[in-house]
């Protein structure tokens, strides 16, 4: 569950949140949409622990993010475009030391491992990470976000700039992640994924949630045919 009440932050004069309200529920994939610097990434950023807001709540899991900010990170799985391995480790490495660090028993670790390896069909998890192509890389990085199996998964643009087959093995790790019953928030741009995955959407603008419902909610609110004319047409307003 992640419950968001009144956010706020600025960047000096730029108000980045001006008061954001939403929530995500377990086995749902809850949408974060917004063009370009209307706050996605500041609220991932606050829900993530990485930033402070000024003012207003947001609890991950239960747990406040600024008071509580260890187990919130404990409960939070994050995946971000860049994925941050360590190019000189392994696939494997890479994974199992975010499992360590999280305290996961090794059994359990490579259990889980083997698991998400199958479901995304990674087989050079032995290789050097720095080798990598972008696609292998981020399914890695999805491997490493749930190693401990958090209740509370956030993707940023978890398929920006990667290829077809990879795309979909994203959309797959999203649909099991949901079916397992966590709680996933997807902040994108691609209002397809949005429709193939997204049970409820939010869409924000300037700072403010400006739209909300399921998309198909959305579509018949704003009489338009598609979530991108849905999206235009609520942005614009
Ligand atoms: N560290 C920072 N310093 C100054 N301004 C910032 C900072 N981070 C974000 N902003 C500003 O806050 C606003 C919201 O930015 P944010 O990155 O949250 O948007 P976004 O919705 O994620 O955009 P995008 O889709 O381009 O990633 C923008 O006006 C941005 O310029």
């Amino acid at each position: 569950m992640i419950e968001v009440r009144e956010l706020r932050k600025s960047f000096g004069q730029v108000q980045a949140l001006k008061g954001i309200s939403f929530h995500c529920e377990p086995g749902k994939v809850t949408g974060l949409l917004g063009p370009n610097g209307a706050g996605k990434t500041t609220t991932i950023r606050i829900l993530s622990t990485i930033l402070k807001p000024l003012s207003g709540t947001a609890t991950v899991n239960g747990f406040d993010v600024v008071r509580e900010s260890d187990k919130v990170r404990a409960s939070l799985g994050v995946v971000l475009e860049n994925t941050g391995l360590y190019r000189r480790l392994s696939g494997d490495e890479n994974v199992l030391y975010f499992a360590d660090l999280a305290d996961v028993p090794r059994g359990e670790a490579l259990e889980r491992m083997q698991f998400l390896y199958k479901l995304l069909e990674i087989d050079y998890g032995k290789r050097q990470a720095g080798t990598y192509s972008k696609g292998m890389a981020q399914k890695i990085n999805l491997v490493r976000s749930v190693i401990h199996d958090p209740p509370v998964l956030i993707l940023d643009e978890p398929t920006a700039g990667l290829d077809v087959p990879s795309t979909v093995a994203v959309r797959t790790f999203v649909e099991q992640q949901k079916e397992a019953g966590k709680t996933v928030l997807l902040s994108t741009h691609l209002m397809n994924e949005v429709e193939l995955l997204c049970d409820y959407v939010y869409i924000i603008n300037l700072g403010l949630i400006v739209a909300e419902g399921t998309p198909e909610e959305l579509k018949k609110r704003t009489q338009s045919s598609n979530l991108e004319e849905a999206f235009m047409k609520v942005v614009k307003e």
